[in-house]
């Protein structure tokens, strides 16, 4: 045990100049357009690094690392590899100080998260099977609002096709995202915030909503609280198709979230075959068409999927029908959607509170 702390206490940084100092150092105001928001307070920074589990001798890549505050906590925790991704230049010469204060243990990346190919920047040694423990490999960030959602989503899809950072095995991520978010991506069968995110994460991951921290713990203070959000890859999906597809079938689904599934999984199919593929589809997935999408569990979603793959495969050209395109390309008639209402249901069922017929909705998540 004396041990032990005596190995982790040699990971300890020399002092530095506190994150504040850094900040004014180099004169580094926060950007808007890139979602800056700081944390300054390292037992907040420490408190997010610990959420990852144990990080001796890991490798991590630190997406946005900024003035460098979660970096720190990374470090002090014992990683011996940290890749940090950064997009503004402003930051590169603080890391810098921080590589120094760190021989050898800081990696600094000048570049944009999003397109950054993380499956080069570790080595191979490192992978571990699939089927086995997660690789000594961590992603952790205190995220960019602007990019969160899109980043959540490619590393959704990079762990079905176990590319990119997941190339490596079932690397685990720590993340940061706006409260409402991190309740979406957790949200379980039937609440509020059941959402197409919480199904995306939860049918590839075990997904825990860590803890929130209060936006004023952030400089510049955002308008919303904050979670932080840990995610282990599955070893099996709890569907087995390809991520296309999956996300196809939970994406029409959703697309009407007040409204009985059945409204959603009809927009799968082309106006000519909708009213029969459709039942087939509800039928062979033995799913009740008058649940409404919060209502349905990944076990549902998992026969939903493996209906539709089913009658694509029999109709191959089906893959390719999307109905907001067909929208794009032939506009409403006036009675909005009514046309297509080829399931014989209430109609009041088919209004949102204000009596309004319900729009499919733009929002992506
Ligand atoms: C919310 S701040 C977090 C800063 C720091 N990690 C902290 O906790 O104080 C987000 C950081 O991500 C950076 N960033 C924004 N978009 C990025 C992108 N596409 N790729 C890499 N970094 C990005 C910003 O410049 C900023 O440093």
């Amino acid at each position: 045990m004396m041990a032990a702390s005596t190995k982790l206490s040699s990971f300890r940084l020399p002092p530095l100049p506190t994150i504040g100092e850094i900040i004014k150092l180099y004169n580094l105001r926060a950007e808007k357009h890139l979602s800056q928001n700081f944390l300054l307070d390292l037992r907040l920074t420490d408190k997010i690094v610990r959420q990852a589990g144990c990080l001796r001798d890991a490798h991590v890549c630190e997406v946005g690392p900024g003035p460098g505050g979660l970096t720190r906590s990374i470090l002090n925790a014992g990683a011996t590899d940290v890749l940090v991704v950064e997009k503004d230049t402003r930051f590169i010469s603080g890391l810098k100080l921080l590589s120094e204060a760190a021989p050898g243990r800081v990696r600094i990346v000048h570049g944009d998260i999003l397109t950054y190919r993380m499956d080069r920047g570790f080595p191979d040694t490192i992978s571990k099977p699939w089927d086995g423990d997660p690789p000594n490999l961590h992603i952790i960030g205190n995220l960019p609002f602007n990019v969160s959602t899109p980043l959540i989503i490619k590393w959704l899809e990079n762990i079905a096709n176990r590319t990119g950072p997941f190339a490596f095995g079932r690397t685990q991520l720590t993340l940061t995202f706006q409260k409402e978010v991190a309740e979406r991506l957790t949200a379980s069968t039937g609440s509020k915030q059941r959402s197409r995110l919480s199904i995306m994460a939860q049918y590839l991951c075990t997904v825990h909503n860590c803890f929130t921290i209060p936006g004023r713990a952030f400089v510049p203070k955002p308008k919303v609280d904050v979670g932080v959000v840990h995610f282990t890859p599955l070893v099996q999906p709890q569907i087995q198709h390809p991520f296309k597809l999956v996300e196809k079938v939970i994406r029409n689904v959703f697309q009407f979230r007040r409204k009985y599934c059945y409204k959603g999984v009809e927009k799968l199919f082309p106006e000519a075959s909708r009213f029969e593929l459709t039942q087939k589809m509800l039928q062979n997935a033995d799913v009740d068409p008058t649940l409404r999408p919060t209502e349905l569990t990944i076990p549902q979603f998992r026969a939903l999927a493996d209906a539709y793959a089913h009658l694509c495969m029999h109709e191959p050209s089906l893959l390719h029908y999307e109905f907001r395109e067909e929208l794009r390309l032939k506009p409403l008639t006036k009675q909005g959607n009514k046309p297509e209402d080829t399931f014989i249901m209430d109609e009041k069922l088919n209004k949102n509170k204000h009596g309004k017929q319900e729009k499919p909705t733009n929002s992506l998540f």
